[in-house]
C-alpha cells in the first residue's frame, strides 16, 4: 500500500489547492483500512477520508493525522440488476458500467466527478436524480473498526445529507438497484446530460463544483449572478464568468483565496438579498 508523509494535497484536489497531509495512505482493501484505523486509534491520530476531492476545499495548513484516499478500491460488479461499487470507484465510471450492462437509473450521474464514497456521503445529485433514488444499502466502517451493512433507511438520506456524516463512518461500498433498459437510450440520455453540463458549467478550469447549497426558494448561482459578482477575484480564485455557482482557479489560487472569495460572496448576497448562502463544499484541515 502506498503511504506518503508530508504530501501536498493540492496534487489531488480538483481545485489544485490545499496544504499537506501529515500521512496520506492509499489502502487497497477493507483489511488495509482496518489496519490503518487501528493504527490511528492506537496513536490517537485523527482520520480524514477523501474521495475524488471534487467537492472539497483543504485549508492551506493541511491535515493532521491520517488521511485516506480510496481510489485503489474501485471494483464494480454487476449481478442482474444489482450493481455493487467500492467506495473509491469513480461515479462516472460506475455510470459507464451500468450502461454497458443495459442498466438504467444512474444516468443523472454521468458527469458527476466524485467517487462512490463521496457520492453516498453527500447524497450526490444532478438533473433531478440523486443517490438516494438508486442506492439500497452501503457497507461502512465505524470509528471503532466494525464493518456495518446499512440499509437505505439507516442511511437517512436528505438534501446533500446522509447519516454517515454525523456518525464518522467510512463508506466502503454501495449497492445500487437499477432497472433493465436499452443501452442506446441510456447512452443518449447520458450524452444529453453531459452536453447540458458542458454548456453551463466551467469544466475547463479547476473548481470544486457547486460551492453553495440551494437556499430554499432560490438558486445560489442566480443570486450571485444578480449580485454582479461574476468575475470577482481574490488572488487566483474567481467567481466563474460561465456559472456563478462555481469558483474557478484561474491563476495559482490558494485555499485561502477560495475561502476569502466565499466570505465575500456570502456577505454580498446577504447584504443585497437578505439570503444566507450555506456552503455545499466540505471545508477541512487547518488554517495556515
Ligand atoms: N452534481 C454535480 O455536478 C457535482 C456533485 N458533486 C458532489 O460532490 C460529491 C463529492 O465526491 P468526492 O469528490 O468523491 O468527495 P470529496 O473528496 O470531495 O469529499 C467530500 C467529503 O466526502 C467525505 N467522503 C469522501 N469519501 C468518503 C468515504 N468513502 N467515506 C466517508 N466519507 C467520505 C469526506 O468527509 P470527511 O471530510 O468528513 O471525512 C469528504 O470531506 C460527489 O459525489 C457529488 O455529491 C461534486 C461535483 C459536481
Ligand atoms: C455542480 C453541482 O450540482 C449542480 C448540478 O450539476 C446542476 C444540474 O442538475 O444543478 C445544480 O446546480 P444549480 O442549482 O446551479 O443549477 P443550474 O440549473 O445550473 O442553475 C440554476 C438557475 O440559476 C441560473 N443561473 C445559474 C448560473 C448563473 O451564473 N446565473 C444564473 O442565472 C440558471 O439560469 C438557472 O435558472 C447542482 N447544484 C446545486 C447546488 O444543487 C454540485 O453539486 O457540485
Amino acid at each position: 500500500m502506498d503511504i506518503f508523509l508530508d504530501e501536498p494535497l493540492s496534487k489531488y484536489t480538483n481545485t489544485k489547492t490545499g496544504g499537506k497531509a501529515d500521512i496520506l495512505a492509499f489502502p487497497e482493501s477493507v483489511d488495509h483500512i482496518q489496519q490503518l484505523v487501528q493504527y490511528a486509534n492506537e496513536n490517537q491520530l485523527s482520520i480524514t477520508v477523501i474521495g475524488n476531492a471534487s467537492n472539497l476545499i483543504v485549508r492551506d495548513g493541511g491535515i493532521r493525522g491520517l488521511t485516506l484516499i480510496l481510489t485503489k478500491m474501485n471494483k464494480i460488479t454487476v449481478h442482474e440488476n444489482v450493481l455493487i461499487a467500492q467506495a473509491g470507484a469513480s461515479f462516472i465510471e460506475t455510470t459507464k458500467v451500468a450502461q454497458a450492462n443495459s442498466l438504467s437509473g444512474i444516468e443523472f450521474a454521468a458527469g458527476i466527478p466524485g467517487s462512490i464514497g463521496g457520492a453516498v456521503f453527500m447524497n450526490a445529485g444532478a438533473y433531478g436524480g440523486s443517490v438516494q433514488d438508486v442506492v439500497v444499502s452501503a457497507d461502512v466502517l465505524t470509528p471503532d473498526d466494525q464493518v456495518l451493512h446499512l440499509d437505505k433507511q439507516e442511511l437517512d438520506f436528505g438534501y446533500r445529507h446522509c447519516s454517515v456524516q454525523e456518525n464518522n463512518q467510512i463508506v466502503l461500498a454501495a449497492t445500487f438497484e437499477l432497472s433493465h433498459g436499452s443501452r442506446d437510450k441510456i447512452q443518449k440520455e447520458m450524452d444529453h446530460l453531459n452536453e447540458l453540463r458542458a454548456a453551463k458549467q466551467p469544466l475547463d478550469l479547476p473548481s470544486c463544483g457547486s460551492v453553495f447549497k440551494r437556499p430554499e426558494g432560490y438558486f445560489a448561482g442566480k443570486l450571485i449572478h444578480d449580485a454582479g459578482l461574476q468575475g470577482f477575484q481574490i488572488g487566483g480564485a474567481q467567481v466563474s464568468k460561465k456559472h456563478a455557482g462555481f469558483i474557478v482557479n484561474v491563476d495559482k489560487a490558494t485555499a485561502t483565496d477560495y475561502l476569502n472569495v466565499i466570505k465575500h460572496v456570502q456577505a454580498t448576497v446577504k447584504e443585497k438579498f437578505g439570503v444566507n448562502l450555506e456552503t455545499e463544499v466540505r471545508i477541512i484541515g487547518d488554517n495556515e
